[in-house]
């Protein structure tokens, strides 16, 4: 079923001036040519000066368009003499402008979107396609509901409703179904949640929660998750609500919270990060150890490294070395640790909400050569841990080619290696497979897409 088309107009005002939708197409013009969504956002916002709103308006329409550029094609595919890939580039993302308005932003008037959007063709070298920009427009607005034609082919089908690209749909129907491809496909277009972790050193959730309701912020509790608040309501920058400049909290989600409850990390234990960075697993365990003993978070990238220290400093953690390497390749460390986590970088497509081009970015061979790297990692961090010890190897992708083939492959080639289920009386039994794993899918858990394993040495 496709997805529900705008249909209220919630309000009558004119919505935000031009400069927001310019801003918004310089940004799109940068990535069209390559430039991350992110880095060209910020880019074009930085020495920007327009008014909080706007940059707001802004931030919506590049993210929403780069999200839904397949389903903006094939309107203009349908509604246009010549379809979206022959049309002039920079009038492709100006029609992309105005459809994205038009389809998914119930607080701008129609008349709004196409009259900005017609400006913006004018004040963008396309007087001349002016005319064909209001018609194009105004033949959406009058028959939104028939402006998307459906594909016969179901795959397809899906990737045009939703915005995907077929191979990634194909992966989420192997597992999901039907209906559940849709849901998931729909929760990967909507915002992303926002989670905190309580430093339990610092505060307990009730008092920290308790502040919260003060300050009239709106969090709520999830189940399974004792240390979890998600921010459902507040006002101001993230780093300006209280308690985060004394370390009380951190930013993370509550998926990726559960990864350490399954390491399972002891006080006065040796443990290895081996893809650490930027760091929210590496100060959650060094928390749930009591900031007793070692936990060295071990990352390739030094500028994300980085990013670790600030957070030791604000949660007053003092039990986590960094280190700059290769995990492919630390033969120092064999037989050394108590635990690994092997946090591992993946295709992310469980999480593609947090990142509006990924799905672009990513493709088969791409996943590929990834599991080439996590098998790698894998191979070189169980050879740190002691015997009897333990490994987690997670990943926030719901490729089976990168999580369940990952671990089936290792366990073939490594006898000695078998999986360690959590206890049944653990918060993550209810999430348990009976292959012993931890699958989290984002449109039945309400949170981001993860796979997590637990391995033991004999
Ligand atoms: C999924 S992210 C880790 C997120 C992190 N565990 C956290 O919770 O904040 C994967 C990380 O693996 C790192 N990485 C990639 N290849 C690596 C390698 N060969 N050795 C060590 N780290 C690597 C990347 O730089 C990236 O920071």
């Amino acid at each position: 079923m496709a997805e529900q088309t705008k249909t209220s107009k919630k309000s009558q005002s004119p919505g935000p001036a031009t400069t927001a939708r310019q801003l918004a197409l310089t940004a799109l013009k940068q990535i069209q040519r390559g430039a991350f969504a992110d880095v060209a956002l910020d880019r074009a916002l930085k020495h920007a000066n327009i008014s909080p709103l706007d940059r707001k308006l802004s931030t919506e329409l590049v993210y929403g368009i780069i999200r839904r550029q397949r389903t903006l094609d094939a309107i203009i595919d349908n509604l246009a003499t010549k379809s979206a890939n022959q049309q002039p580039p920079e009038l492709r993302l100006i029609l992309h402008l105005g459809l994205y308005q038009l389809r998914y932003l119930d607080h701008i008037p129609g008349s709004a979107a196409v009259n900005t959007t017609v400006d913006l063709a004018k004040q963008n070298g396309f007087s001349g396609l002016s005319g064909f920009v209001n018609g194009l427009l105004r033949k959406y607005d009058r028959h939104p509901d028939t402006a998307l034609l459906a594909a016969d082919d179901p795959v397809r089908n899906i990737g045009i409703q939703h915005s995907y690209p077929d191979w990634i749909v194909q992966v989420y129907l192997e597992q999901f179904g039907t209906e559940g491809t849709e849901q998931l496909c729909n929760w990967l277009n909507q915002p992303p949640t926002i989670d905190l972790r309580v430093n339990t050193r610092k505060i307990t959730i009730d008092t920290l929660e308790a502040k919260f309701q003060a300050a009239e912020i709106e969090v709520q509790r999830l189940t399974q998750l004792p240390q979890a608040l998600r921010l459902i309501k507040h006002a101001g920058a993230i780093h300006q609500l209280p308690g985060f400049t004394d370390g009380e909290w951190i930013i993370q989600d509550s998926s990726a919270q559960l990864v350490s409850y399954l390491l399972d990390p002891q006080p006065g234990e040796t443990i290895v990060d081996a893809c650490a960075a930027p760091g929210g697993k590496t100060l959650h365990i060094a928390e749930l150890m009591q900031d007793q003993g070692t936990v060295w978070a071990i990352d390739k990238t030094a500028s994300r490294l980085k990013k670790i220290q600030q957070n030791i400093d604000r949660l007053g953690l003092t039990c986590i070395q960094t280190k700059t390497a290769d995990s492919r390749d630390i033969p120092e460390l064999i037989n050394q640790c108590d635990r690994v986590l092997v946090d591992a970088p993946c295709s992310g497509l469980g999480t593609l909400n947090r990142h509006a081009d990924a799905r672009w970015r990513q493709t088969p061979d791409s996943v590929t050569k990834l599991t080439e790297l996590q098998t790698a990692i894998l191979q070189q961090a169980a050879s740190w841990v002691k015997p009897g010890g333990t490994i987690v190897y997670a990943t926030c992708t719901l490729h089976p080619q990168e999580n369940e083939a990952i671990i089936q492959n290792f366990l073939d080639q490594n006898s000695n290696w078998v999986i360690d289920r959590p206890e049944n009386n653990s918060g993550l039994a209810p999430l348990l497979t009976e292959s012993g794993w931890i699958k989290v899918a984002p449109h039945q858990q309400q949170m981001d897409g993860f796979f997590m394993v637990r391995l033991k040495k004999a």
